[in-house]
């Protein structure tokens, strides 16, 4: 039986946290215009003296919808006893996506989903830290039984069954320690977007590319969508710094229809980018399949995952061909259990899985997701990489350590995902200390002064 049995969850608070990303135009796409990066901040108490800590990731407006929704579920999770969620967590994921009322604003998407992965990743976060390990190596260190339980394969059987999924651990057994090591010493290799917002000129792109390539980055991708002969210039501009020796992916966050895309890649094609990522509508299984088709004699695959819903979705994508590369990210979905779930689904399918990354933590998040994936399941680091953008590290306490261009395999218990006490006062909404100071100067409208809803933090 688990041993932290009688640790109960005293309480559960939820913050609204927010970055003024938008002032200098980072984080911004075709789609997505002036984002500020923010998070729904979860903690939970124990009765003890461990907390855990997560979050779920937005870009600014509707942040206050998922805080409310994590209210909403809280009674769901408050007085449970944490030792007995974690002896049977799928169980327990399955009570939290599935209460007979709540899932009518769902079921197992939007914003309750982004809800339940950030009081998911607390949970996760706590037991890591209960168990004095980063999350990575609790996940390594259990049994293939133990790990597969955490997960509800419910929808999923006919692409992927228990027995399978703890077959494919066992079979991975093997050279466990020696992959573990590489993690610590070498890390897991990344790529960059920081060079290639949207909103960003072509000095800045220029300049961060040449910073990146000297850091050791091998892999570079730019955001496109929004004019063609920009983007003709852009990627023109950024082959000519990065060669062609290293990679280059393009990403358009959704905004062609199925026929735009493909015209508009095959003007891209002649810069051999490996991906698109989110050509078109992230619901749109068979769309993404025609892109795919079309693309593939021109040696470009289809990229997608951040947007995904749920594992249900990613089934179909991979079932259907409709993605080369699986983007999984850490909480868009319902949190470590399902994330775990698309893993094997993508194995299964011999699909890569290169992690959907930065915002708020995403970083901090999906490092320990894929070096499990090495080490556990795949063994293999050809095809895949790790997003990395610069965005928000400062304000966690254990923040990733890249080296090289490598994730560096983290060290500290828990998930990473605790946001230092002063950033999380500092930057709540409305009332932290940095928003009074933009208010003041005019940088953003103060919603408590206007006719808007503001959830406040408890
Ligand atoms: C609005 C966000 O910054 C997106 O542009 C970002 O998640 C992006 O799609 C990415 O792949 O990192
Ligand atoms: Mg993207």
């Amino acid at each position: 039986m688990y041993q932290d049995r009688g640790l109960k969850i005293r309480t559960l608070h939820v913050r609204d946290i927010r970055f003024p990303t938008s002032l200098e135009l980072h984080g911004s796409d075709a789609m997505h215009v002036d984002c500020d990066y923010s998070c729904a901040y979860v903690t939970v108490y124990t009765e003890g003296d461990v907390e855990g800590h997560g979050l779920t990731f937005t870009i600014g407006r509707g942040n206050e919808i998922v805080v409310a929704a994590v209210k909403s579920l809280s009674p769901l999770v408050v007085g449970q006893d944490a030792g007995q969620i974690f002896n049977d967590f799928a169980g327990f994921w399955r009570k939290l996506t599935n209460d007979s009322q709540l899932r009518w604003v769902g079921p197992e998407k939007g914003v309750i989903h982004l809800a339940t992965a950030a009081i998911i990743n607390a949970l996760w976060d706590l037991w890591a830290k209960l168990q004095q390990k980063p999350l990575w190596k609790l996940l390594v260190d259990m049994e293939p039984e133990q790990l597969v339980s955490t997960i509800d394969f419910r929808y999923i059987s006919d692409a992927v069954t228990k027995q399978e999924a703890i077959a494919m651990l066992k079979a991975m057994q093997e050279g466990k320690e020696e992959r573990e090591e590489r993690m610590i010493r070498i890390g897991y290799p990344a790529y960059t977007t920081q060079a290639g917002w949207l909103g960003y000129s072509n000095e800045q792109v220029k300049a961060l590319c040449s910073k990146y390539l000297a850091k050791g980055f091998t892999a570079f991708k730019v955001k496109v969508g929004q004019n063609l002969e920009d983007d003709l210039c852009r990627c023109a501009m950024v082959r000519e710094i990065i060669g062609w020796d290293n990679k280059l992916m393009v990403d358009a966050n959704q905004v062609w229809d199925t026929e735009q895309a493909i015209e508009w890649m095959k003007q891209l094609a002649e810069f051999k980018p490996l991906w698109i990522e989110e050509p078109t509508f992230p619901d749109d299984v068979l769309g993404h399949a025609t892109i795919s088709k079309a693309l593939k004699p021109l040696g470009i695959g289809v990229a997608t995952g951040e947007m995904c819903c749920n594992r249900v979705m990613f089934k179909q994508f991979l079932q259907a061909g409709a993605m080369q590369y699986c983007q999984i990210d850490s909480c868009r979905i319902g949190g470590v259990n399902e994330v775990l779930s698309v893993y094997f689904m993508a194995k299964k399918l011999g699909v890569p899985v290169c992690p959907h990354a930065g915002g708020v933590g995403l970083c901090e998040m999906v490092q320990h997701l894929q070096i499990f994936d090495y080490i556990c399941l795949t063994g293999t680091t050809e095809g895949r990489m790790i997003e990395f953008a610069d965005q928000q590290h400062e304000h966690f306490e254990n923040s990733i350590h890249v080296l090289h261009a490598h994730y560096i395999a983290p060290k500290m218990p828990g998930y990473s995902t605790a946001l230092k006490a002063e950033s999380a006062e500092a930057y709540e909404y409305p009332n932290g200390s940095k928003w009074e100071e933009m208010f003041a100067k005019g940088l953003f409208p103060d919603p408590r002064k206007q006719n808007v809803f503001v959830c406040q933090a408890n």
